[in-house]
């Protein structure tokens, strides 16, 4: 067992923001949540604002952790608790420079291990690893094996972060290897019996990994 695997949301592709407050607060009373992502892509800032505005106080209420991806801005000007961003984002020297020190910044690397040294030694709070599954939630080119996040967990401090296609029935060989969290979207929004019956199977397959 390796408890200390937690999850990390991010929200569904397209989203009604007072409607999804409800089902992400009942999502993160359900059960272990170390963070929030907002990713809303092809939608201009006064969008990503207005759902920030309605999604934010749901999330830091709770101490948890919300964090933009790919607007580092944004982030800094809504204040969210970081950003997340990717390989062709703001570079990470740019979004740390935006967003300041405290803030989280978590840069994906896919599935190389250079793109993770060098975010780690540049300072990232996390790198993320990925697609570890088939996804349909984005058309992804890189695809992870375990192996890379036990190679992490045995070489750095840095939390690592796994994502792409991962369910509470596919999530124990991740957490096993060493994944400190899962970073899940359709598993979770579109789980039959809701979000909530999702971070609860969620939290027993990790505990149970
Ligand atoms: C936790 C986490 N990992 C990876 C990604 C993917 O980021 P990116 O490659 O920039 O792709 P988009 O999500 O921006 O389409 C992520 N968002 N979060
Ligand atoms: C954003 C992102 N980056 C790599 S896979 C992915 C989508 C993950 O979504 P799902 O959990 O529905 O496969
Ligand atoms: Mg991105």
């Amino acid at each position: 067992m390796k408890a200390d695997c937690r999850l990390y949301l991010v929200t569904p592709p397209a989203l009604e923001p007072a409607a999804f407050a409800v089902q992400l607060a009942a999502a993160l009373d359900a059960g272990d949540v170390a963070c929030v992502q907002l990713r809303l892509k092809d939608v201009d800032d006064d969008t990503v604002r207005r759902a920030i505005d309605v999604l934010r106080p749901v999330v830091q209420s709770r101490e948890v952790a919300f964090i933009l991806n790919d607007h580092p801005r944004l982030a800094k000007e809504t204040g969210c608790d970081g950003v997340h961003v990717g390989q062709s984002d703001t570079p990470y020297r740019e979004a740390r420079k935006i967003v300041g020190a405290e803030a989280i910044v978590g840069v994906t690397c896919h599935d190389s291990r250079h793109l993770a040294m060098e975010a780690g030694e540049d300072g990232a709070d996390y790198v993320a690893f990925g697609a570890f599954f088939p996804t349909g939630t984005k058309q992804v080119e890189h695809h992870a094996t375990p192996d890379v996040l036990t190679w992490w967990q045995e070489m750095m401090e840095i939390p690592c972060v796994a994502i792409g296609g991962i369910t509470p029935d596919n999530c124990g060989d991740l957490v096993r290897a060493g994944a400190d969290f899962l970073a899940v979207v359709s598993s979770v929004w579109q789980h039959p019996d809701g979000p909530a019956a999702a971070v609860k199977a969620f939290t027993k397959a990790i505990a149970e990994a």
